[in-house]
């Protein structure tokens, strides 16, 4: 039957079956041949359903796609739907906050046009009239009572929390590479005994896919069935599968606690994942090496993070230990050293030989580091894990100091001297002493050292300027903050040759230092390169080559500051041939200069 014209169209069943909506406006409607209504408003002839979707488009695609997603919701159980669907919820509720002051906006509107339609000769109530009767104004009224009535349909009852498992599964497809890994690690649940995805690994082809998420529970892979197979069978069954791979998964409704902050930092441990006998997957770790810059893209597991190295243009993270999991560990395996050592003395006392000193070598630099209690060392008891890091571009005339950091003989002073010669009528500088000792007729102040007093050098270091110092016949020799920021601030390169415990006041934001480890060759090759070459040792004032004691020294104590500061180091040369570390020293050194470089983060500014 032909619907009563009463101004206002019923909306279409499709899309809203009850109760009818009316559309307000001058409006005329048919019935066609094939049963469709037609209206005719605002001057606009259109079919009914065009009609319907004009008015309540927002409404009615609005409960579509939400009606769309909690029937995916009741079949797929997944974080995404379960959110949409909380949203829904939420909006459904409203919190109470947002209360309509009418849910009858369409009616009224309907009113006001019946009871002004007449009074056309008003301009006022003219513009009305034409106001009431556009489709995109009554739309509007429309949507307003549907959101005000709160009535989307169909209505959604929550979900319910027993459901049968054919409701609960959900069929995925992956393409994967060949050799390509799946990108997720899997165990088995302690509570359910099921085998379940542990976690979905950044980049991978579960993570690409969108629809695997860690807690889901693995049923089959390409249509096999996985129960009673050990976790080895299904990384067997899943690292030979590629092309499409098919897995059946019941969803997981746990929501992730943990932090997915993503950073950028410098690695200051080696990590193998084959040596962790941890790692719930060592395929699935990513080895890495004292220096790599990493890209931390998540942190919601406790123990095992996930990155990607920086020149890695693939993006695929693999784990890597958390900073508290490598400190713990780190403490234990200190702990058992010292324990081992003890063990060794106590168990074996007569096979321990204390090492007999040997006569220390006198240095031929000019003074000793003080080691006193401003002079602290790098805290030992830190463990290094992870540095964040951004980007420094070299800014023009502002170069970053170059440190040369070593083993005392392995020959920085030797590369100091070569570096400076092959620059030095362009821009590289060596940072003035200050010395207490008296001016000689031919110095001039400034040129050779900054002559202080004795009170104002003491003084000075109190105030913690100096980052080292020491005393040689009777006078004070150092270093101070002040003259290497000079050296900075006058557009030259500053080099450095300190002891290693001055690196705690040289690596700060202030300096910004681009530390270089100087570092021993292998001993055989130490004795091949400075015997011939008859490398000095200088004792006192008499210069003589080194002993092979004095190198051995010298490849020990290499050793041990690369295992203690090694963290820090922005580059390693190896002083085995002296022009293979010259050129090396060369090409770093323009490169400071010019290209972006990591530095600890709030250093790029
Ligand atoms: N690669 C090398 N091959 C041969 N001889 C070298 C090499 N590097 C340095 N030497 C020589 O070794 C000696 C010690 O070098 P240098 O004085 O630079 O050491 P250093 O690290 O500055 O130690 P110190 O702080 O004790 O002065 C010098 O005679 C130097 O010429």
């Amino acid at each position: 039957m032909e619907p009563p014209f009463t101004g206002f169209l019923p909306v279409p069943h499709y899309i809203s079956p009850s109760p009818p909506y009316y559309l307000a406006g001058p409006a005329i409607n048919r019935k066609d041949d094939e049963g469709d209504y037609w209206c005719l408003s605002g001057g606009l002839a259109m079919e009914g359903e065009d009609c319907g979707m004009l008015v309540g488009g927002i409404v009615a695609a609005a409960t579509d796609v939400i009606s769309f997603f909690v029937r995916c919701q009741l079949r797929y159980r997944s974080l995404r739907m379960s959110v949409l669907t909380q949203m829904y919820h939420k909006l459904r509720g409203r919190d109470g906050r947002f209360e309509p002051v009418s849910d009858f906006a369409v009616a009224q509107a309907a009113d006001v046009y019946c009871s002004i339609r007449y009074k056309t000769e008003e301009a006022a109530v003219r513009e009305m009239l034409m106001l009431l009767s556009k489709p995109h104004f009554q739309a509007i009224l429309y949507t307003h009572d549907k959101i005000a009535c709160a009535d989307y349909e169909p209505h959604i009852d929550p979900i319910p929390v027993e459901e049968d498992e054919e409701s609960a599964v959900k069929i995925v497809s992956i393409i994967k590479k060949h050799n390509e890994p799946l990108g997720a690690t899997i165990q088995i649940n302690g509570e359910t005994g099921c085998m379940e995805i542990a976690r979905v690994l950044h980049g991978g082809a579960a993570d690409r896919s969108g629809l695997i998420s860690a807690g889901d529970e693995l049923h089959e892979i390409n249509g096999v069935g996985i129960f009673g197979m050990l976790p080895d069978e299904v990384v067997d069954m899943l690292s030979k599968a590629s092309g499409s791979v098919t897995l059946k998964l019941v969803p997981s409704h746990k929501t992730s606690a943990g932090r997915k902050v993503e950073m950028i930092v410098r690695a200051l441990f080696d990590f193998d994942p084959s040596a962790d006998d941890n790692i719930p997957c060592p395929e699935a770790g990513l080895s890495f090496q004292k220096g790599d810059i990493l890209h931390i893209v998540n942190q919601e597991d406790a123990i095992w993070w996930q990155a990607y190295k920086h020149e890695d243009g693939s993006k695929r993270a693999g784990l890597i230990p958390s900073r508290h999991y490598h400190e713990r560990q780190e403490v234990i395996h200190r702990a058992r050293s010292r324990e081992g050592k003890h063990m060794t003395r106590s168990i074996s006392p007569c096979r321990y030989s204390p090492k007999v000193p040997r006569k220390k070598r006198l240095k031929k630099t000019m003074y000793h580091i003080v080691q006193n209690g401003v002079f602290s060392d790098y805290d030992t008891d830190e463990i290094p894990a992870y540095e964040e890091v951004e980007l420094y571009i070299p800014k023009p005339r502002q170069f970053r100091p170059i440190v040369l950091i070593g083993a005392s003989g392995v020959g920085r002073n030797e590369l100091k001297r070569r570096l400076k010669a092959a620059t030095q009528d362009t821009f590289k500088r060596l940072c003035h002493v200050n010395t207490t000792r008296e001016k000689r007729p031919f110095e001039e102040e400034g040129k050779e050292y900054h002559f202080l007093t004795r009170d104002e050098m003491e003084e000075q270091i109190i105030q913690q300027r100096f980052v080292e110092y020491g005393e040689y016949r009777g006078h004070l020799y150092g270093t101070s903050l002040d003259s290497i920021k000079n050296v900075i601030s006058s557009g030259k390169v500053c080099l450095l040759t300190p002891h290693t415990q001055a690196l705690k006041f040289l690596r700060t934001y202030e300096i910004k230092p681009y530390i270089i480890f100087i570092k021993a060759p292998p001993l055989e090759n130490l004795k091949e390169s400075r015997m011939p070459a008859r490398a000095r040792a200088t004792e006192a004032d008499a210069i003589r080559p080194f002993s092979i004691g004095e190198l051995e020294e010298i490849a020990e104590a290499s050793a041990k500051i690369e295992e203690r500061y090694g963290h820090i180091f922005d580059h390693v040369i190896v002083n085995d041939s002296l022009t293979d570390a010259m050129t090396d020293l060369l090409r770093v050194a323009a490169k400071i200069e010019k290209e972006p470089q990591w530095v600890p983060v709030g250093w790029g500014q």
